[in-house]
């Protein structure tokens, strides 16, 4: 399965209609992969706080329509990263919800997932945003291993193993992770991808932001991981598309050789 992860540059001067135009050329340009990859909110603008409600939009606005026209043009699955949703009111009285979306080469939208973990403390995410409630996994096609099940998380997500070990115990063999991960704390963002491939032996998809927006630098590094832990492919700081091979049927044979998930005590 060839795998493009867009490790997205985008800084303040460039408006989200601007950014919908140049994604849609990026994405164009990269025929021939089974499975793209976007960042978390890079519409609206991972910490671009007070722009959210105004670029807000539903799972049928027009991001997510032009994601679907891209997925079935390329004939793809496209994780569209997330969008500031405008949804149904959550238990908290807000409408916004931080929405990872999915879509297939028929063109349909074929998962969404709603952020769980709310990045911010009192401010940001959980200030203006509901919490998800659902883990969500989707079952997706590769034409050399074929059915597999990969589950949705996004960017903070990636600090609570217990959301990885239910995907796992769900069936997962593939974690995709879109994120808006700050510099600040790359390392950690590095350490925790790889833990998780390692944990829950899965093959970890998780495709960051770079350059700088609302003053916060981010911390690029989208990398593939093998359900072993090796690094199959890294991102460096700045704007890049990561185009990597994946054999999925790897992750079986590292579950057969080091079979440490049959030592579990529940
Ligand atoms: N957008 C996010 O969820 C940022 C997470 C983060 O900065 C961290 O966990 O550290």
């Amino acid at each position: 399965m060839r795998v493009a992860l867009v490790q997205l540059a985008y800084d303040d001067a460039e408006s989200p209609p601007d950014r919908l135009e140049r994604v849609t050329s990026l994405v164009s340009g990269l025929a021939g992969h089974d499975l793209i990859v976007l960042p978390e909110l890079w519409y609206a603008g991972g910490f671009s706080y007070r722009q959210w409600p105004e670029y807000a939009q539903g799972l049928d606005g027009p991001v997510a329509q032009r994601l679907c026209e891209l997925a079935e043009s390329l004939g793809c699955i496209l994780h569209g990263g997330s969008i500031v949703e405008r949804g149904p009111l959550g238990p908290e009285g807000k409408d916004l919800w931080n929405t990872s979306l999915v879509f297939g080469p028929d063109g349909q939208q074929w998962a969404a997932y709603r952020k769980i973990h709310r990045f911010g403390f009192a401010t940001g995410e959980p200030e203006l945003m509901e919490a998800g409630d659902a883990m969500v996994t989707v079952e997706l096609f590769d034409q050399d291993a074929g059915d597999f099940v990969a589950g949705l998380s996004t960017c903070y997500d990636l600090r609570f193993p217990e959301l990885y070990r239910a995907q796992l115990d769900a069936g997962a063999t593939v974690f995709l992770i879109p994120a808006a991960w700050p510099a600040a704390r790359v390392e950690a963002w590095r350490t925790l991808l790889r833990a998780r491939a390692i944990e829950d032996q899965c093959l970890v998809i998780a495709c960051n932001t770079a350059g700088t927006h609302a003053r916060t630098p981010m911390g690029g590094h989208s990398a593939v991981i093998a359900a072993g832990g090796e690094v199959l492919a890294e991102a460096g700081t700045q704007e890049q598309v990561l185009s990597v091979e994946v054999d999925l049927d790897e992750i079986a044979k590292a579950r057969e050789s080091f079979p440490v998930l049959q030592d579990r005590r529940l």
